[in-house]
């Protein structure tokens, strides 16, 4: 079992952390909050992720964990230390803001007086690896110490990261020293993934190319959305029937308001920007970042064409983070959605099982009146009176409500499902004047045929095309 240092308790930094402890490893976290620190040795955490807090806890307990705000203390007797601090869009035209990466490189070089690999876990611009080598030559203090850089990059979702860290599709690790990045796979073998060790830009550029993918995977079938929406086709059915192809696949293609989050915007910004700076015109990720930008709007248009104007009008939330499971409300289609409907004079009444707190303070930020909101302790409580609901994250607890009882103490029934949680057909039975994005009116509910029934299936379609050659 190894020693081991991880810079930052964010979401990366805490569950890397916590999951090497709990393989056995012995594990020091640093973050530069003090308050951060001072919860976290209190078993207060700084962010709501399934299963973590107990986990922290029986590591803690178990001497496996601890946190602190001291460099000199993290970094004793490591022999890995792992980079997992933020890497915001910056201010130069959608590029990664790397002052904290190197900030913690620098740090690590102040304060180590022995040999460790430095793995960076953060996501950061091809060409990054190189840096953080850079700053740590020029500032090492001690004759004693030395380093070798790997890429380590997290694939990770918030409200599963315990799962994803344990049981990972692959693990990519960049070097250019080979041996190093063995040393590092060695950590992760009871994971019993597929590694790729590569060299520490192809490594870096992983990361961004699946992150891009997945988010051009969303942008495509939420344009395949507004064609269905307008021709009379249904994309989720039209979805299920494409991801049958092997090739294709079922993930990632939920059609709706569009994808939020710390990762996805601005990786897909970063990486548009890299490829501009070397020259290129990378118009595929723009489009991918327009049509997610178009998605948003598209509640506030449905709102007005069904109500003719917001101006007085009560507008019923249903979520505020940017996906469920989770309390995080970076780059939150709610924050924008929220504004642009109290900017047209709409009260809002909003409800989020986890994140109202954090919502709270991404509204502030916004700069949307707080005024204009009311924060409701259940979605039954939202739907009172209001002229219209809006399903803006798709909780498990939004699926399962009595709709019957929501539809009753509105004040007009209409429902905007910004991620296609119901079904067309049954909510108009109870009433209600629906909208999901990209939805037939009436289209038959999404069920696949059973086993039994796929295997008639082709005996059918035999008979079919033999009437059909028989004519
Ligand atoms: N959030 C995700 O789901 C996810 C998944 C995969 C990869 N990533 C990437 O991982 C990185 C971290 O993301 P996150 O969401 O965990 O960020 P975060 O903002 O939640 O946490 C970053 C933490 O680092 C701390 N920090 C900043 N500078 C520091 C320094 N010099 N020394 C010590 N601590 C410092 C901050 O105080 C903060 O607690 C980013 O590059 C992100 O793109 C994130
Ligand atoms: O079919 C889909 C799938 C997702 N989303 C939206 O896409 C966003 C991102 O979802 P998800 O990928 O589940 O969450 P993240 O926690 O942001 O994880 C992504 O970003 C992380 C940070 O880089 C990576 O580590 C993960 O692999 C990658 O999935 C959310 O707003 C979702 O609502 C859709 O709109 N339709």
């Amino acid at each position: 079992m190894s020693v081991i240092c991880v810079i930052g308790t964010g979401y990366v930094g805490l569950v890397t952390g916590t999951c090497l402890a709990d393989l056995g490893n012995t594990v020091t976290c640093i973050d530069i909050v003090q308050e951060k620190i001072d919860r976290l040795k209190k078993g207060i955490l700084p962010i709501y992720e399934p299963g973590l807090e107990e986990m922290v806890d029986r590591n803690v307990q178990a001497g496996r964990l601890r946190f602190t705000t001291s460099y000199p203390e993290g970094l004793e007797n490591s022999e890995f230390i792992f980079i997992a601090v933020n890497t915001p869009t910056g201010n130069n035209q959608g590029g990664a803001d790397m002052r904290y990466v190197e900030s913690a490189a620098r740090s690590i070089a102040e304060n180590l007086d022995h040999y460790a690999i430095v793995i960076n876990k953060s996501t950061v611009p091809v060409g990054s690896g190189d840096v953080v080598s850079r700053v740590i030559s020029n500032n090492l203090k001690s004759p004693d110490a030395s380093f070798s850089v790997v890429s380590n990059p997290e694939f990770l979702r918030e409200g599963a990261a315990l799962l994803d860290f344990q049981n990972p599709d692959r693990i990519v690790l960049g070097s250019s020293e080979p041996e190093a990045a063995h040393k590092v796979a060695r950590l992760y073998l009871q994971l019993r993934a597929p590694f790729v060790i590569t060299d520490l830009y192809t490594a870096e550029m992983i990361k961004y190319a699946s992150n891009a993918f997945l988010a051009t995977k969303i942008s495509f079938i939420n344009e395949i959305a507004q064609v269905c929406e307008r021709l009379g086709a249904d994309v989720k059915q039209v979805a299920i029937g494409m991801g049958y192809d092997k090739r294709i696949g079922h993930s990632f293609l939920d059609a709706g308001l569009g994808y939020g989050g710390s990762c996805f915007p601005k990786d897909v910004r970063a990486l548009a920007h890299m490829a501009d700076e070397a020259g290129l015109h990378p118009q595929m990720l723009r489009a991918v970042m327009d049509i997610n930008h178009d998605q948003r709007r598209l509640v506030v248009t449905k709102l007005n064409n069904l109500l003719g104007s917001l101006r007085g009008t009560t507008i019923g939330i249903l979520g505020l983070a940017f996906k469920p499971n989770t309390d995080d409300m970076r780059e939150a289609p709610a924050v924008d959605i929220i504004h642009w409907v109290t900017s047209q004079g709409a009260h809002v009444r909003v409800y989020d099982p986890v994140a109202t707190e954090t919502g709270r303070e991404a509204l502030v930020r916004e700069n949307v009146k707080l005024q204009d909101v009311t924060f409701c302790k259940s979605a039954y409580d939202v739907a009172e009176k209001v002229d219209a609901l809006v399903v803006v994250t798709d909780w498990n607890e939004f699926k399962s409500l009595n709709m019957q009882k929501i539809h009753d103490s509105m004040h007009r029934p209409i429902l905007i499902d910004g991620r296609n949680i119901y079904e067309p057909s049954e909510m108009t039975r109870h009433g209600f004047t629906y909208r999901g994005i990209g939805r037939a009116t009436n289209p038959a509910p999404s069920v696949l045929p059973s086993e039994d029934t796929t295997s008639e299936i082709p005996e059918k379609m035999a008979q079919e095309s033999l009437i059909a050659s028989e004519s």
